[in-house]
């Protein structure tokens, strides 16, 4: 996996109608890890809760741990408030990324908060724990010249909900490809993009039920490629399904499952993400799962059918 080390895949510029934005030096193939910034500071999730007073004096008090450069770029990132909070909390509140999900916290960073918003965009961010770096991974191949762009919001979500928490949150309406959509593929692309949503969310309740958890896992998957999203929910979606196959003791499908989630993980976060290091513990030994055996035993094979074709495969691992 290629990193920035040797020579920096991106630069920072100012882009039409979105103040400065973030594109690419250079073609970058979809996995490559774009970025791996420490933040300036992070604020934790429990002082975020505390109100906004305590939040700006929070800040102002890790600012002061910073050196005059650090405070100048901090400073100097932009505020799409303006006046309706203090600058600090403005600042922070228009350039801040969720660490983890659930966030720990949110984190200011000098480069990764001027990486611009896309509703289909073509890197994932995330957190990285064990580096203590915010990622940017190329979820698709990027072309020189191109915007990098991430995703502000968090769930999958139609045209008018995009627009209405862009709007309130950072204040601009969303031009970006998906949004400028003919009206005809658009309420196509929001059709997929809310039942992505409410399967996600029924998935979830619906673990004990293995076959028809397991259908809603291929159906969300077939959505997510028809609208062409590749990012974190793509390996979440296998891993749900692996932990399915984990509980009813499906050792050959959830072999398979979970080294599927492992390679969509390794793609956007890399390979030194925790979630990547806890899959590969599992893809050695898929037993070791918390919830193996859970909902009982099934009588199954130990190891994936070799005598079928890549549909007749497919039909095994989800159908059968
Ligand atoms: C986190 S900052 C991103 C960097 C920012 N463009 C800058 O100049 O530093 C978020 C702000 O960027 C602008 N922005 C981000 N994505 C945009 C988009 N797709 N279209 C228009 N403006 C956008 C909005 O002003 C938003 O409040």
């Amino acid at each position: 996996m290629a990193t920035n080390n040797q020579q920096r895949l991106y630069d920072i510029v100012p882009i039409p109608n979105k103040g400065t934005g973030v594109i690419a030096t250079q073609d970058i193939a979809k996995g490559t890890r774009i970025m791996a910034e420490k933040p300036l500071f992070i604020v934790p999730t429990n002082v975020m809760g505390k109100g906004n007073d305590v939040v700006e004096k929070y800040i102002a008090e890790q600012l002061k741990g910073l050196d005059k450069d650090q405070q100048r770029a901090f400073l100097s990132l932009h505020n799409c408030h303006g006046t309706k909070f203090r600058p600090f909390l403005a600042i922070s509140k228009t350039n801040m990324l969720g660490l983890g999900s659930p966030p720990v916290g949110g984190g200011l960073f000098t480069e990764a908060s001027r990486i611009n918003h896309a509703c289909n965009p073509n890197t994932q961010n995330s957190w990285n724990e064990r580096i203590s770096r915010e990622t940017i991974h190329a979820v698709r191949d990027i072309k020189k010249g191109e915007e990098i762009t991430i995703s502000y919001i968090g769930h999958f979500a139609a045209y008018d909900e995009r627009q209405s928490i862009l709007k309130n949150k950072f204040n601009f309406d969303c031009a970006c490809e998906l949004c400028s959509l003919p009206s005809g593929q658009r309420r196509a692309s929001d059709m997929r993009l809310t039942t992505i949503h409410t399967l996600d969310q029924a998935i979830l309740s619906a673990r004990s039920n293995v076959k028809f958890g397991l259908e809603m896992v291929r159906k969300m998957l077939s959505l997510l490629e028809d609208e062409g999203t590749y990012n974190s929910q793509v390996y979440r979606a296998y891993y749900d399904a692996f932990q399915m196959m984990a509980a009813i003791d499906d050792k050959a499908r959830a072999g398979e499952l979970i080294r599927m989630a492992l390679e969509h993980a390794r793609a956007v976060e890399g390979n030194d993400s925790e979630t990547v290091k806890s899959f590969e513990r599992l893809a050695a030994n898929p037993t070791k799962h918390m919830a193996w055996g859970l909902y009982g035993r099934k009588k199954t094979q130990e190891t994936a059918p070799a005598d079928k074709d890549s549909e007749g495969f497919r039909t095994w691992l989800w159908m059968e």
